[in-house]
């Protein structure tokens, strides 16, 4: 069904010091080519300290591109950086195939995985905020041009409409998508009234984050060797060792140099990370830049206002390093396997370590009557010790509880059938 487009990327390096970091860049770019199905025919790498300001590489350069483009009959021309206006139509001229950068290629990705409604208005609006300023002057040129990577989302018959047009409809995804948050934050509200501790499950894209969590919640989203499998946050519940349960949130990856117009956008989906109890950090320990990819996570996390929540950080995919050479940047650490089934159990017992950590020790006694209610408390705190008395026909029960929630109040009063009881006796 679809087209394996040919591409032809074009990068520039800035200076050789940076070499290394540009390598990984222009790597990851061609992995983000083939997540958009496309195939890179080629590369060209030109070594100049800042772009050529109308056309991105230097005029030398371009006429050899233009004869690659038709000797190698490519269909599309990607560049690592993001283009000006002026670049994308100068280059189109001149190249007369499709131009796009980095940042469409990636919004292009976003705009083809979205799934739910508010994650197509969200990359709708990205790609009206990168293509407004850009606007200037841009008439029928691109809709001579067919459809493939770069084209889907807003159409060509919106692209030649006016700015106007284009800011009324960018006010109308806003209010569509606040309705969409109002939504959801009554869905949190109910939530949080019989409140599951919440953790979230974040890093850098196509570290394991699905696996993991569809291993841990032994569900079936997502998961593919491709850039931003992910796109929507999905939340299901897992069970802890003690068989208290929590919600566990699988999100969108994180990446460098993430189009700045889609930092914006999917702040709100990314806003389920902010209301965790507990990140857990997945990593792909065997990335080559994976320090890089560790600091990009922390970096937006502190852009999400979610530095300050406790962090597991989980070297993932062990089995394709050296365990024992291995050397963390992050504490504290686990490396584990996603497919390892130890593994994940260590990583659910590690996580109810950080719940009791925070929560309240509690002691009480339930009626045997009460059944109900001793289920309950299994569900909602982390049961230490349970021991049946058949002289007060109930059971004494040790554990932990998060203070705030609303069975606190149901704890109470067993400790005060507790405090009856003894003085029955
Ligand atoms: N060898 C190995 N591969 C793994 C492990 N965990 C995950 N993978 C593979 O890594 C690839 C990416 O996994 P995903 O779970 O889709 O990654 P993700 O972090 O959810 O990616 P996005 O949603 O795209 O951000 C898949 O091919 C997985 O099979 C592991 O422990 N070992
Ligand atoms: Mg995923």
């Amino acid at each position: 069904m679809i087209d394996i487009e040919k591409v032809l990327l074009i990068a520039i390096l800035h200076d050789e010091k940076n070499e290394e970091r540009f390598y990984y860049s222009l790597n990851e770019l061609k992995a983000l080519v083939d997540t958009a199905e496309g195939e890179v025919v080629e590369t060209i790498v030109q070594k100049r300290p800042s772009p050529h300001r109308k056309y991105y590489v230097g005029e030398g350069k371009l006429a050899e591109i233009k004869e690659i483009i038709d000797e190698k009959e490519i269909d599309v021309v990607i560049t690592n950086e993001e283009l000006s206006g002026g670049q994308s139509r100068n280059l189109l001229e001149q190249l007369e195939v499709h131009v796009i950068d980095r940042s469409q290629l990636i919004l292009d990705i976003f705009a083809s995985r979205a799934r739910t409604k508010e994650g197509k208005l969200q990359v709708e609006l990205a790609q009206y905020t990168y293509m407004l300023p850009r606007l200037h002057g841009q008439g029928t040129e691109l809709s001579r041009l067919g459809g493939g990577i770069g084209t889907r989302g807003p159409g060509e018959t919106k692209l030649e409409t006016d700015r106007r047009h284009i800011q009324n409809r960018m006010d109308d995804i806003k209010r569509r998508l606040k309705q969409v948050v109002n939504q959801r934050e009554q869905y949190r509200g109910n939530r949080r009234k019989n409140r599951l501790f919440q953790v979230a499950v974040v890093g850098y894209t196509n570290a394991g984050k699905s696996t993991l969590f569809n291993n841990l919640t032994k569900s079936d989203s997502l998961y593919e060797d491709k850039l931003f499998a992910t796109l929507d946050p999905l939340s299901r519940r897992m069970k802890l060792p003690s068989n208290v349960e929590v919600l566990l949130t699988d999100t969108v990856g994180f990446i460098q140099d993430l189009p700045t117009a889609l930092i914006a956008a999917f702040r709100s989906t990314l806003e389920e990370v902010r209301e965790a109890d507990l990140i857990l950090h997945v990593i792909d320990s065997s990335a080559p830049d994976r320090e890089e990819h560790e600091n990009t996570v922390y970096q937006l996390l502190s852009e999400l206002e979610a530095d300050d929540i406790p962090i597991i950080t989980l070297y993932n995919k062990k089995d394709l390093v050296n365990v024992e050479d291995f050397v963390p940047m992050s504490h504290p650490y686990f490396i584990i396997s996603a497919l390892d089934g130890a593994d994940q159990r260590t990583v659910k017992t590690e996580v109810e370590k950080v719940m009791k950590d925070s929560w309240e020790y509690y002691a009480g006694f339930v009626p045997e009557r009460n059944a109900t209610k001793l289920a309950k408390l299994k569900q909602h705190t982390i049961i230490e010790k349970q021991d049946y008395s058949e002289v007060d026909h109930g059971y004494y029960v040790n554990g932990f509880v998060d203070p705030t929630h609303a069975i606190m109040k149901e704890i109470k009063e067993f400790q005060h059938d507790e405090s009856s009881n003894h003085n029955r006796s």
